[in-house]
């Protein structure tokens, strides 16, 4: 343990596939470490964001079976930025499809930001399937959350940004910048759609710490990257995720408590704001609650990084 702990050597997938989950959705999966381990989940943030190889890199290779996958849309899985039967219901069976076909009983289950959601939601659904919660930056989409991020809050902290992130809409529509973006990020015009893909991913990376991950704003950049993130974001944020009712995840957090679970929130994390962190702790007070008094919302600060590492040790061997 420390403050400061370095995240496992990089490693290689000892076995990936491509699972097909209805007739258009296939999502690409990939296994690491020991493939007699404790079965771990890896779910990425966006949602729309994808995997990458230093998501392999929190758990010990050596204990663990590391699984991670592209969610619908997501990374390598086909057809890229595909909104059509794209919900938190649809990724919620593809995870357990992903168990079966994998012939695991239960799992531990790791999840960040968006990840945080699907995980807690999963788990909500499924808990006779989970061994453990190991959970960051939390995000339960509720609309105050939403509008914090996307309309106006965050907004107060990085007011430059915030013009980059409106230039695209025009002043009459700016009193709704979730729906403005949607009708842009899905309309028929190639170079609208990228323009502002591009445009609302750099919001979101730019309120994240940038010295602590570089890579963020070069992936903003790239079109089809961009087009992920933000066409699916956006679709499940004017959407509310589909959950029935506002504030789901925290009114079901009893089916859950049982669950060994450690929560981990950056003090500064302008994307996922501490109060649905300390939210989610009030209503679980039996899970781990860590703040990271000088993080932000990047699993990358050293902090963060730390108390992520120690919680999946602590799990390693359930
Ligand atoms: C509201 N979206 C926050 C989220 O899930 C997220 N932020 N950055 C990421 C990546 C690290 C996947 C880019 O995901």
């Amino acid at each position: 343990t420390g403050s400061n702990r370095a995240m496992y050597p990089d490693i290689e997938p000892f076995q990936t596939g491509m699972l097909i989950v209805s007739d258009l959705h296939t999502l690409y999966y990939e296994q690491c470490g020991n493939k007699d381990g404790n079965p771990v989940i890896f779910l990425h943030g966006g949602p729309g964001g994808g995997i990458s190889p230093r998501d392999r890199t929190f758990f010990d290779p050596a204990v663990y079976r590391i699984i991670l996958m592209d969610q619908r849309g997501a990374g390598k899985s086909t057809p890229a930025a595909e909104l059509k039967d794209n919900t938190t219901w649809h990724l919620i069976a593809d995870i357990e499809r992903l168990r079966e076909e994998l012939a695991i009983e239960k799992w531990v289950v790791f999840g960040g930001s968006w990840g945080s959601t699907l995980a807690l939601t999963y788990a909500e659904k499924h808990p006779d399937r989970v061994k453990a919660l190991i959970l960051r930056g939390i995000f339960t989409l509720r609309r105050k959350e939403l509008l914090w991020f996307y309309q106006e809050g965050a907004s107060y902290c990085f007011p430059d940004a915030m013009d980059e992130y409106v230039k695209p809409i025009p002043e009459v529509e700016r009193g709704d910048l979730m729906g403005a973006y949607h009708r842009r990020l899905t309309c028929e015009d190639e170079n609208v759609r990228t323009e502002c893909a591009k445009a609302w991913s750099k919001w979101e990376m730019a309120t994240s710490r940038l010295h602590v991950d570089p890579t963020l704003l070069q992936r903003a950049e790239e079109d089809s990257w961009a087009l992920q993130f933000a066409r699916i974001e956006c679709h499940y944020f004017v959407n509310g995720g589909w959950f029935e009712t506002e504030g789901w995840i925290l009114d079901n957090v009893d089916k859950i408590r049982h669950i060994p679970t450690t929560i981990v929130q950056g003090r500064y994390d302008m994307v996922c704001p501490a109060v649905t962190a300390w939210d989610l702790h009030k209503a679980f007070p039996e899970a781990e609650f860590h703040w990271v008094p000088d993080a932000g919302h990047s699993n990358k600060e050293p902090g963060t990084q730390s108390k992520l590492l120690d919680a999946c040790d602590k799990y390693k061997h359930l």
